[in-house]
């Protein structure tokens, strides 16, 4: 599903991340590791948003820099903490998004009702609780046709019903239409209910296959 070649990821001229080869099956992948070990700078290099040396392909088609559009238009990354500016609405943010990854019809309304974003529409992005932010930055994550989902930390400061909803979601997207999903959490992940597919140990920049 994902190949890894020779990447390097330099914050000026510190590397912060090196994975020489990396290669991930579809499934849902468990990412873990201290603060600042790397997990964050890893995805947001796999989602497309940090240059970097080296090679990311999906699905043996789509390189990263060779094919960013096609790339770009499979994977879909929610953020650890995301931010927006204050002044757009969930309903401002969601037509954006929707439309660049061209959400099939109907896919807003269901997922705004799933995260509870429904809630909260019409609201500036600058009043919303740390909770709300990261509902929908979830909803953002899955509009489109994604192939890949990265979830980074999608435990934190999310309510236990909505937890539930979220990862029977990501089960169904994973069994009916073989969505793949990375995943990080500080949180026990058996929170979540997953079968997790393979467990890596980001440590200092180094990422090494573990066990749960
Ligand atoms: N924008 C940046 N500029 C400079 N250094 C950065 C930047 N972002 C991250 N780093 C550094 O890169 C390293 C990895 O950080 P990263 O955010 O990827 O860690 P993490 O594993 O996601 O940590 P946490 O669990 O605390 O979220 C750290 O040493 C951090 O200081």
């Amino acid at each position: 599903m994902l190949t890894v070649s020779n990447l390097t990821k330099a914050y000026n001229g510190h590397i912060a991340l090196t994975v020489p080869e990396l290669h991930l099956a579809a499934g849902i992948h468990y990412f873990r590791g201290g603060n600042g070990s790397g997990k964050t700078t890893f995805f947001r290099t796999v989602a497309g948003l940090l240059p970097f040396s080296g090679e990311i392909v999906l699905d043996n088609n789509y390189e990263i820099t060779q094919n960013p559009i096609d790339y770009r238009m499979r994977v879909n990354y929610a953020e650890a903490e995301p931010l927006y500016p204050s002044f757009l609405t969930a309903r401002d943010l969601v037509a954006f998004v929707g439309k660049a990854k061209q959400s099939p019809a109907g896919q807003v309304d269901a997922l705004g009702e799933l995260l509870g974003v429904d809630a909260f529409w019409t609201k500036p992005t600058g009043q919303f609780s740390s909770g709300m932010l990261k509902k929908l930055s979830l909803l953002l994550a899955f509009l489109g046709t994604p192939r890949l989902i990265l979830l980074d930390e999608p435990l934190t400061t999310l309510d236990v019903a909505t937890t539930e909803r979220l990862f029977t979601y990501v089960r169904q997207l994973r069994d009916e239409q073989h969505v793949s999903f990375l995943l990080t959490s500080h949180q026990d992940v058996s929170l979540t209910g997953l079968s997790i597919t393979s467990v890596w140990q980001v440590s200092s920049g180094v990422i090494t296959q573990s066990e749960l």
